[in-house]
């Protein structure tokens, strides 16, 4: 029995000295002073949020929105936030991030032009329409992945070769924590932010030996006007489930996604449920003591996590009673 313990102990240790001897050296920015940030979707909810942090710490910042009254409002909240409002340049770009690649390369290159190049992008643009997948307009499945996908896709292809030749920069995607389990409901949704999720771990692969990172963001429900306008036509079974990761505030998720990408990590999250997922179905090592507790606790979290999708199961179930209720009256 000791024998076998040490034996256990020496192979974990022998992987975590493995593990820390392998992984790229971490990056750690403390500030982001004078650097150009730029926050697609940053007009509204966890994207103005994110503005507003990288504008305390001394960002100049441009934001990017369709909606030119909003964005000229977050120009004027962001600014009042600057640590150095006489240095510091906050503007904003109109421009629809579902756009062909050359709209997406002519915007960014003019922002560029005007402030400089970009330090850091933060893919914030994104909603979600809810609905049975047989019941959704085929327009609203197709916006799904324009919007979700590619609108993180192209600003992203547009920055990488910059930031690989100055050999600096962040990229943020703002997936979700729909992308790490299904849930009914989110199925059009979902598959946007699965993608987004695909695509950043590929491109973090690529850019081993570089000083530039890429974080993920899987937030759960947070209170933004993306949120309550998602709520109108959320079905109850999606805001049952998606209820028990908890709802929380743009600030604090806008807040720390800036501080994990500032501080290199792959994925950023925000709850425990989030912790839960990413451990169980996510592709991330973020460091050696990391992965130890990962190894030690995974049987467990399986039996937590199986346990959960039953519950969901069962919420589903539920509501069928309750419709074929209704249909029987
Ligand atoms: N709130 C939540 O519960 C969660 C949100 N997320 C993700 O976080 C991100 C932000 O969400 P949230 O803050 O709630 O959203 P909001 O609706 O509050 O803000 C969305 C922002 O994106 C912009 N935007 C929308 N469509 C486009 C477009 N086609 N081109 C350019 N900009 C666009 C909006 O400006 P405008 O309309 O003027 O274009 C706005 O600035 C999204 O990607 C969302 O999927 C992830 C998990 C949970
Ligand atoms: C101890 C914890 C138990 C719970 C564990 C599992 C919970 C899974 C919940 C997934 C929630 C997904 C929210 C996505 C929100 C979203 O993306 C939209 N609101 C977008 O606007």
């Amino acid at each position: 029995m000791f024998l076998y313990i040490f034996l256990l102990l020496i192979v974990l240790v022998a992987l975590g000295l493995v593990i820390h001897f392998c992984l790229d050296k971490k990056i750690n920015y403390k500030d982001l002073k004078g650097k150009h940030v730029v926050i697609t979707g940053g007009s509204s909810g966890i994207g103005k949020a994110a503005a507003v942090e990288a504008a305390k710490l001394g960002a100049n910042v441009t934001v990017i929105g369709r909606d030119v009254v909003k964005l000229t409002e977050a120009v004027a909240e962001i600014t009042s936030h600057c640590a150095d409002k006489s240095n510091q340049k906050v503007e904003y770009a109109a421009l629809d991030v579902t756009s062909d690649y050359k709209e997406i390369e002519k915007c960014f290159s003019s922002i560029e032009e005007k402030i400089g190049p970009i330090f850091m992008l933060v893919n914030c643009a994104g909603m979600c329409i809810c609905g049975q997948f047989e019941k959704m307009k085929i327009e609203d499945i197709k916006q799904m992945v324009d919007l979700n996908y590619f609108g993180t896709a192209y600003p992203t292809r547009y920055v990488l070769p910059g930031m690989k030749e100055r050999d600096e920069g962040l990229i943020v995607f703002v997936s979700s924590e729909a992308a790490l389990i299904g849930i009914y409901g989110y199925s059009a949704y979902s598959a946007g932010k699965w993608a987004v999720r695909g695509l950043a771990e590929s491109v973090i692969m690529e850019l081993v030996g570089t000083k530039v990172r890429l974080t993920v963001a899987f937030p759960p429900d947070t209170d933004t006007p993306g949120l309550k306008n998602e709520d109108l036509t959320k079905p109850e079974e999606t805001k049952l489930i998606s209820g028990s990761a908890g709802l929380h505030s743009a600030n604090d998720v806008g807040k720390q996604m800036i501080h994990d990408a500032l501080v290199g990590k792959t994925y950023s999250v925000y709850s425990v449920s989030g912790t839960l997922l990413t451990t169980l179905f996510g592709g991330s090592i973020e460091n050696a003591f990391q992965v130890v507790l990962q190894v030690i606790s995974m049987g467990f979290l399986r039996i937590i996590m199986v346990g959960i999708l039953l519950s969901f199961n069962n919420i589903v179930r539920n509501g069928l009673k309750k419709k074929n209720e209704v249909k029987t009256k």
